[in-house]
């Protein structure tokens, strides 16, 4: 059962200044105050399937840092999140750095407890490798659901130095075990170089669509958005984010940047578009704040995560009214 406890909300800023005390995404109650959350934000702090710089593992807490000074009320969607819906942080899932195949079970099991209680799943990594269990635990709930997948990358690579789950192919792994909804599956800020051509006709043939970050450039977000939003319908969608989507420029924060990005009002817009999908869960990953200044990188992503919270409480809140 979802909590159904008026939602407790963040601390109250004009009482205790934002920079005190610990930060908890956007000063939220923690889980194990509040009981049974509508949506739980749980961190994952593994980056050991990354294939150039590691540091994503600090992401998560890099986030919730910069969490503090969002505010309660989002008028881009004219909600205020945590008010509609017990949004509560769910602390992290403690994974095994030295072995992937072990981590990745631990954060299915994490993922199955989190959701059995009826929450929906706010996650901040952590790499991309972190996506195929949290899929794979969402597909149990909901069966295969329709993914948004916003990164640079394909990420539908098939094994890197022979290891199977790494974060550059966390969606063909996903593809394979038959998770995933394959006629609705997008990826969106696609750009940068590939190994071969293969790639793509590879990518295609899993059932990608690709909107590139040009095409959002030249189409905007609006239109971008209501593409992506009629291939979706009413499916159950998971949203993927590799914050490494946005430009360099706007996330120099992550392990694996290329040139020629969406900006970060590109990817917001986009995000507000989808407002009326059936949103089950989401992440954001690839934060690594070694690489950030002055937390850029952190700050966008507490706004993407911001959104994809508004979406969830929404829904709930609508569903709850019917
Ligand atoms: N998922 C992220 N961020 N990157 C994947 C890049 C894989 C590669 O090195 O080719
Ligand atoms: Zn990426
Ligand atoms: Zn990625």
């Amino acid at each position: 059962m979802s909590s159904n406890e008026t939602p407790r909300g963040p601390v109250d800023s004009s009482r205790i200044p934002r920079y005190a005390g610990p930060a908890t995404f956007a000063r939220l109650p923690r889980l194990d105050e509040v009981g049974t959350a509508d949506v739980a934000v749980v961190g994952v702090p593994f980056d050991s399937g990354v294939s150039y710089r590691p540091g994503a593992r600090f992401g998560g807490n890099a986030i919730r840092e910069a969490s503090r000074l969002l505010r309660p009320y989002n008028p881009a969607q004219d909600a205020s999140p945590f008010a509609l819906a017990q949004v509560a942080d769910g602390g992290d899932i403690a994974v095994n750095p030295f072995n992937i195949n072990e981590a990745v079970e631990t954060i299915e099991a994490a993922a199955d407890d989190l959701l059995g209680t009826g929450a929906r799943l706010m996650t901040l990594g952590g790499d991309h490798t972190i996506a195929l269990p949290l899929l794979r635990s969402v597909a149990k709930k909901h069966g295969p659901v329709a993914l948004l997948h916003f990164d640079a990358h394909l990420d539908t690579w098939d094994t890197y130095f022979g290891a199977e789950y790494t974060h550059g192919t966390p969606f063909r792994r996903a593809v394979e075990e038959g998770i995933l909804d394959t006629s609705a599956l997008s990826h969106v800020g696609t750009r940068g170089p590939l190994y071969g051509k293969q790639d793509l006709t590879d990518d295609e043939k899993m059932g990608f669509g690709i909107v590139t970050s040009a095409d959002i450039s030249r189409r905007g977000a609006d239109e971008v958005a209501d593409q992506l939003r009629q291939r979706i319908g009413d499916r159950p969608l998971y949203i993927s984010i590799d914050i490494d989507c946005l430009d360099p420029a706007h996330a120099p924060g992550t392990g694996t940047p290329e040139a020629g990005g969406m900006t970060s009002r590109e990817l917001l817009e986009i995000l507000r578009g989808l407002a009326s999908c059936n949103l089950v869960s989401a992440d954001v990953v690839e934060v690594a704040p070694a690489y950030d200044h002055a937390e850029i990188t952190s700050v966008a992503a507490s706004h993407t995560a911001y959104e994809l919270t508004t979406i969830m409480s929404r829904q709930i809140a609508e569903a709850r009214a019917k």
